[in-house]
């Protein structure tokens, strides 16, 4: 199965060529990445990644203040959401960056529904790097499949897609070269449920 049996995917290879994809790789990789080990109520959790993340002023996210601080945009990962906005014509406010440093790190399985995503997250997701298969699995059906996620490409996840597929980035125990991947999210903010 491809991208295209999964009409809430849509892939753009070549969004940034090799040499800007080589070069923006570069640059965030040199960036200063936290330690991947959590404790969250007494339970140390290790990431099988390194992750930053980044927002507006004031933006909160309960899976990264969790687990991250949140830090303020870089010039390059602010150009970079100026050209993904312009270019979708959807605004974002935050993103969060995976560096995958070789084969053995990866996402498991799961989606992108936290509540302040709002119903429709669209979100924009760009791959430098080695190219990794993302996999997508049905919630209902099982139904299965994967698209593959070269340098550059920009993969336009469709609202539905995080209430329909659950999606991960498989560990290639064989691969020695890192991947870095942005996902732009907009993060609305939930208003406190007042109790009657
Ligand atoms: O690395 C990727 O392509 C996907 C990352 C992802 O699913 C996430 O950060 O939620
Ligand atoms: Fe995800």
């Amino acid at each position: 199965m491809t991208a295209l049996s999964c009409p809430e995917l849509r892939l753009i290879d070549g969004f940034y060529d090799a040499a800007e994809s080589a070069q923006i790789y570069q640059l965030l990789h040199g960036q200063d990445w936290p330690e991947n080990r959590y404790i969250v109520a007494g339970r140390q959790f290790i990431l099988p990644r390194l992750q930053t993340w980044h927002a507006d002023p004031g933006i909160r996210y309960s899976y990264s203040n969790n687990l991250l601080e949140t830090r303020s945009w870089t010039p390059l990962l602010l150009k970079i959401r100026v050209q993904i906005e312009a270019f979708l014509q959807v605004s974002f406010n935050s993103v969060l960056v995976n560096l995958y440093r070789n084969g053995e790190d990866y996402v498991g399985w799961h989606c992108d529904n936290e509540a302040e995503l709002g119903e429709q997250p669209l979100i924009a997701s760009l791959t430098f790097g080695a190219t990794r298969p993302l996999q997508f699995r049905h919630k209902q059906t099982g139904q299965r499949g994967q698209v593959l996620l070269p340098s550059g490409s920009l993969l336009v996840m469709q609202p539905n897609f995080q209430h329909h597929w659950l999606h991960s980035i498989p560990p290639e125990p064989n691969l020695m070269t890192g991947r870095i991947n942005l996902t732009f999210r907009n993060v609305v903010p939930v208003s406190e449920k007042i109790d009657a």
